[in-house]
């Protein structure tokens, strides 16, 4: 089990607490606040209803969390310590002082820093070539951005075990290559930021109005395509250049006063403040999160089903986490054929539930549909395969539906076949959640020919593995239920 240690833990270092523990790192953590645990214990709880939703697969079995009064202890076997104290650079640099004097000089010490340039955290370090900015975003346990900036102190050996690291989290570091205050991504945030707070203190628009024009607009472009591929799209035909020379010039004109701040009187602070009261006090700060959560995962779910932008990151950190946990994918791989295969293994996500507050009745194919992919994938039915023109339609479905499985609740799909033989392939599903029998699926499917649209035998490698796992399973009892028909009997 590898070891992060966490200083400082408010709302980003409890962040990356949860990111750490849910991808099985033991994580330690300093912080002198008396309410840290607390906190820490609130965050997580939102972690682990929201970030195993994200991933199509499990994760793997959650780290031990512990916290500590000393600096020597919390470093104690720490390969990665992340520092999450306030955004004051003496402050900063004491920490490193402090760090530095007990931890191993082989650990990465990333900085969570908003703002602050590496080198500035390095000047007074003991070893300047230790610390690195990783600067992450919130909630850090759902977004995949980190913005990791070294100078050069930090030798190229750190700059490539941070990134796998960072990526073994399922986090996508942009490796920032030239230091400047603020990173790349909070340039943007400030800009946004100056500006709004202008147009509220002018009386042109309320908090309320400023989160409505981002959110039902540019927000969701940014979303997938992010600045330049959406302009380059808003430039029609023509592309970026017409996109230029149609809005360069505006750039000009008296749009934008992004030089100046406004001074933070009481009169702003409390105008911006009673606005954004009138606009969501009536929901708690973890509520808020809670909704904020559940949108996320729900958005970034839609962008992997087309593999992109951070939804590809998504897709390729399950792939890792599959890889890790030694699912079956290939007939080779089976222990015992005598048995079940776990086909699935996941949690259930956010966009899985339905009004009742449990996963919805379509969701249980979904799953069932899923195993039975990963089934025709280990006989033999991949991509390649189906590439020559053969593969399986489903013909006959039955699903029971025997208990209920809640949010962020781990799933197991058990699969056995029944008969497979000439064009014919009988599976029998049964999902758990524990040792809880969740429901069961009995599917006919038939092998196909992609050209003629009609039945024909599947090839000699897939009757082959059929044939040994229907043959080794065939000792099993019936399964229960199989073979029923819907309704009681009269
Ligand atoms: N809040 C945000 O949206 C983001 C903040 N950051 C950066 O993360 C860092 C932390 O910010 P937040 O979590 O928002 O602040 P926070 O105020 O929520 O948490 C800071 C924590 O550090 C603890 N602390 C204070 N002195 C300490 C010390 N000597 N040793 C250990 N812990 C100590 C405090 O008790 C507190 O729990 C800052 O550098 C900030 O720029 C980065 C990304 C986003
Ligand atoms: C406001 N902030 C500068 C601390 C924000 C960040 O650093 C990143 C984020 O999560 O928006």
């Amino acid at each position: 089990m590898t070891t992060a240690a966490i200083i400082g833990g408010g709302v980003i270092g409890g962040g990356w607490a949860a990111r750490f523990l849910l991808n099985g790192w033991d994580v330690r953590v300093f912080d002198p606040d008396p309410e840290a645990e607390r906190k820490i214990g609130e965050v997580l709880d939102n972690a682990r209803r929201s970030m195993p939703g994200l991933s199509d697969v499990a994760l793997p079995e959650e780290g031990r969390l512990s916290f500590h009064e000393s600096l020597a202890e919390v470093v104690e076997g720490a390969v990665w310590i992340q520092e999450s104290v306030p955004e004051r650079l003496e402050l900063k640099q004491k920490v490193y002082e402090g760090l530095q004097a007990h931890c191993d000089a082989g650990a990465i010490i990333g900085s969570s820093t908003s703002g602050f340039k590496p080198s500035e955290l390095q000047e007074q370090a003991p070893r300047p070539e230790q610390i690195v900015v990783t600067h992450p975003f919130n909630p850090v346990y759902l977004m995949p951005l980190v913005e990791l900036v070294p100078t050069a102190q930090n030798t190229a050996d750190l700059v490539a075990r941070a990134k796998e690291i960072l990526t073994g989290l399922g986090m996508f570091p942009l490796h920032v290559r030239k230091e400047i205050d603020a990173h790349i991504a909070d340039r943007f945030l400030e800009a946004v930021w100056r500006e709004a707070l202008w147009l509220v203190k002018d009386g042109i628009a309320t908090t309320e109005e400023i989160d409505e024009a981002i959110r039902m607009g540019f927000g969701i472009r940014w979303a997938q395509m992010g600045l330049f591929d959406t302009y380059r799209v808003a430039g029609g035909e023509a592309g970026m250049k017409h996109f230029m020379a149609q809005f360069g010039p505006a750039l000009e004109w008296p749009w934008t006063k992004l030089m100046d701040v406004p001074e933070f009187t009481d009169e702003l602070v409390d105008l911006i403040a009673g606005q954004s009261d009138a606009q969501s006090g009536h929901m708690s700060i973890r509520e808020m999160e809670r909704i904020r959560d559940d949108n996320v995962v729900s958005m970034m779910r839609a962008l992997k089903a087309q593999n992109f932008a951070s939804g590809a990151v998504l897709n390729t950190h399950d792939a890792g986490l599959e890889a890790k946990a030694g699912m079956v994918k290939r007939a080779g791989d089976i222990v015992d054929p005598g048995q079940p295969i776990v086909t699935i293994r996941r949690a259930v996500p956010v966009d899985w539930l339905d009004y009742n507050g449990h996963m919805t009745e379509s969701r249980y194919l979904h799953a069932f549909a899923d195993a039975t992919d990963r089934l025709m994938e280990i006989v033999g039915c991949d991509a390649d395969y189906i590439a020559t023109g053969g593969s399986f339609f489903t013909a006959e479905t039955h699903i029971r539906h025997i208990d209920e499985a809640k949010l962020g609740e781990r799933i197991e799909v058990r699969t056995r076949v029944l008969m497979g033989e000439g064009k014919k392939m009988h599976l029998w599903h049964e999902m758990y959640g524990g040792e809880r029998l969740l429901a069961t699926g009995e599917h006919i499917l038939i092998h196909v020919s992609l050209e003629t649209r009609r039945p024909a035998p599947f090839s000699a490698e897939i009757a082959e593995n059929l044939a040994m796992i229907a043959g080794a399973q065939s000792g099993l009892p019936a399964p229960d239920g199989v073979g029923r028909y819907v309704g009681a009997p009269r």
